[in-house]
């Protein structure tokens, strides 16, 4: 579903760059949590899967598009395949938890009676059945990112990004919303999740994408955030 090979990405007038040589591929319904510290790149991998910057080297295809050659104008509809979710919510304030949702139907051009059926369904998935008519102060940071993911899905994307979707949450409400993702992605949904949260990659134990520096140091399925130390042979053992 995304697959990045041997992808290098500099900015103008960075001296290194942001991205080294990187080749992953995740599945179609795969979840991974990609994790590095600040300024190791997880941000530039998210940005270049939605084509909102290119690659210098290598070549990104994601959901049956190589964005080296897609024209800027089948941009939309690459963008109408993945929903993306920030850690700072962006969420319309003036209007309530309905019309936000609905907003992102309507500048799909879907029909108002299409959008009436389905900002419920998706309200109801995401667990925010009741407070429709609310607005965004009037809600908790969980339920906040709860919209904003409700939000993202309601065009129902084949991908779903999350830029530190945790990163304003405490502890119990940001294991709420890692599970909200989670059960999106048990229905088809490929998550990809940029993260600092250890505790979060600890207790869903994922996909574990590593960067650091730009340069991709670890891709490890079940990962935990610290690399568990590879076994080491038993000195002064003979085997029989
Ligand atoms: N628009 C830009 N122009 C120049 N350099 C940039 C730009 N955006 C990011 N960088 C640099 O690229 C590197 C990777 O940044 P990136 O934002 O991808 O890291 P990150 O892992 O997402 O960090 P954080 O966890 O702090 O969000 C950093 O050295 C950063 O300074």
């Amino acid at each position: 579903m995304i697959t990045f090979e041997n992808v290098t990405k500099r900015y103008a007038g960075g001296s290194e760059p942001a991205l080294r040589d990187v080749s992953i591929d995740v599945g179609r319904g795969d979840f991974a949590f990609l994790i590095g510290t600040s300024g190791s790149g997880k941000s530039t991998m998210l940005q270049l899967m939605t084509r909102q910057i290119t690659a210098t080297e290598g070549s990104i295809l994601v959901a049956g598009r190589d964005l080296r050659t897609l024209p800027n104008r089948h941009v939309p509809a690459l963008r109408r395949d993945i929903g993306v979710v920030f850690q700072d919510f962006r969420l319309l304030e003036n209007k309530t938890v309905y019309q936000n949702v609905a907003f992102a139907l309507q500048v799909l051009g879907i029909k108002r009676h299409r959008i009436k059926q389905m900002v419920p369904e998706i309200l109801e998935l995401v667990g925010l059945d009741g407070l429709a008519k609310r607005r965004p102060h009037e809600l908790s940071g969980g339920e906040q990112q709860r919209v904003a993911i409700a939000r993202a899905m309601v065009k129902k994307p084949q991908i779903l990004l999350a830029d530190e979707p945790t990163g304003n949450l405490d502890p119990d409400t940001s294991t709420e919303i890692v599970k909200v993702l989670d059960r999106i992605n048990k229905a088809g949904t490929t998550v990809v999740v940029a993260t600092h949260d250890v505790r979060i990659v600890d207790l869903f134990r994922k996909r574990v994408i590593e960067l650091s520096n730009g340069e991709l140091i670890r891709d490890e399925q079940l990962g935990s955030y610290i690399a568990e130390p590879a076994p080491q042979a038993t000195r002064g053992r003979t085997v029989d």
